[in-house]
């Protein structure tokens, strides 16, 4: 349909005003990009000042949601059933990732398609995280609302299929992800409708032609299409292994096995989550576990994405795989253990619990 206003969805967002620097504040914004400055605590914060450059983390939300969260004591299936508490939240996989960069005080841009009745409240939602940049490409359909159930049973999700997108918002899209300069990171979350397939892999292709790293958190049959453009980082879950590789995984050395085929086939780094037994980085190093911590989990919306956020945000500062694996353990931990997305407070509070150890090769063999 039409086109969003050529930069932010806000123009008069703080994120170009990059000088003030308040207190605790971590980056630095000149034009279209900025650099993480160091900051003296905690040590998993100090910067790799030899590699301190100018970026900007772009996320892609392909199919952007509303998502509206209904609380129940109790839930019974076939049976009229009352919340006790409901709210909105703006997500998708990518607006996540985004939220909690904002929550460690990292400007992104975040690219998406929205509209219809939902967008102008979804992007209302949007407006008080101060470090994120909404750049969205306007279309005719609605912008799609999941359903997110808490109650006494598991947590339950009713993902809605979402809008369709013409060739014209195509272009647009591309437009966009064709302003990425080297050095930027481009992390594209979330389901991808079929008919977007060749448009997600020709913003890969532009992103390797512009030297941009870019991080895929997509369905297993795009992510099986992507692998060979090399991704920075990829975060398959058990059933799309499953699926992709077309073979059961009943153990870890199986979930090992298959997220080496992932690196194989061209990931740089594989993080493999496995709840309460922690998760692996799969890289050409070799495989690395971290602990979960014991804690009733209150929330799985979103912990992947936040994992995903602290990953590209530790790297940024340190280049240190290890480390970033760690910092990406805080991140996904504190989501899943607070309600609503990990806070810097929480994620850093985290970090003397969590252990990264590298897993013997002829052991696990
Ligand atoms: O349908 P997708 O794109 O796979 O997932 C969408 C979604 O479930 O993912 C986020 C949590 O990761 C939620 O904010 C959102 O509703």
């Amino acid at each position: 349909m039409t086109d969003a206003a050529e930069s932010s969805v806000f123009p008069d967002r703080t994120l170009f005003l990059p000088f003030v620097l308040k207190e605790g504040q971590i980056s630095e914004l000149i034009g279209n990009s900025f650099r993480i400055l160091p900051f003296p605590e905690p040590e998993c914060a100090k910067i790799n000042s030899r590699e301190r450059g100018f970026f900007m983390i772009y996320t892609c939300t392909l199919n952007p949601s509303l998502d509206y969260y209904m609380e129940f004591d109790k839930v019974e299936l076939g049976k009229t059933n009352r919340s006790s508490l409901e709210y909105y939240e703006a997500g998708g996989k990518g607006i996540n990732v985004s939220i909690v960069l904002n929550n460690l005080m990292i400007p992104s841009r975040a690219l998406g398609f929205v509209g219809g009745f939902t967008k102008d409240f979804f992007i209302s939602l949007l407006q008080k995280y101060e470090y994120i940049e909404p750049v969205f490409t306007f279309i005719e359909g609605h912008t799609r609302i999941n359903v997110k159930v808490k109650g006494d049973l598991l947590e339950t999700e009713l993902n809605a299929k979402g809008p369709s997108i013409t060739e014209e918002d195509m272009r647009m899209m591309l437009r966009r992800v064709e302003r990425l300069n080297r050095s930027d990171i481009f992390v594209l979350s979330g389901n991808c409708p079929d008919n977007l397939v060749d448009l997600t892999e020709k913003m890969i292709q532009l992103c390797i032609e512009n030297d941009v790293k870019f991080v895929l958190d997509v369905n297993h049959e795009l992510l099986l299409r992507l692998l060979k453009y090399k991704p920075f980082l990829v975060r398959p879950n058990i059933e799309d292994l499953e699926t992709m590789f077309d073979e059961v995984i009943a153990d870890q050395k199986q979930l090992i096995h298959a997220g080496r085929r992932c690196a194989e086939l061209g990931a740089e780094n594989v993080i493999l989550m496995m709840g309460k037994d922690g998760s692996l980085l799969i890289n050409q190093d070799g495989v690395y576990h971290a602990n979960s911590i014991d804690a009733e989990v209150v929330n799985s919306v979103g912990a992947a994405d936040s994992m995903i956020a602290g990953f590209v945000m530790n790297y940024l500062r340190s280049r240190d795989i290890i480390t970033t694996f760690k910092y990406a353990n805080c991140c996904g931990i504190a989501t899943a253990f607070s309600k609503g997305m990990a806070t810097r407070e929480k994620i850093e509070s985290l970090y003397d619990e969590i252990l990264v150890t590298k897993i013997d090769e002829n052991e696990e063999a």
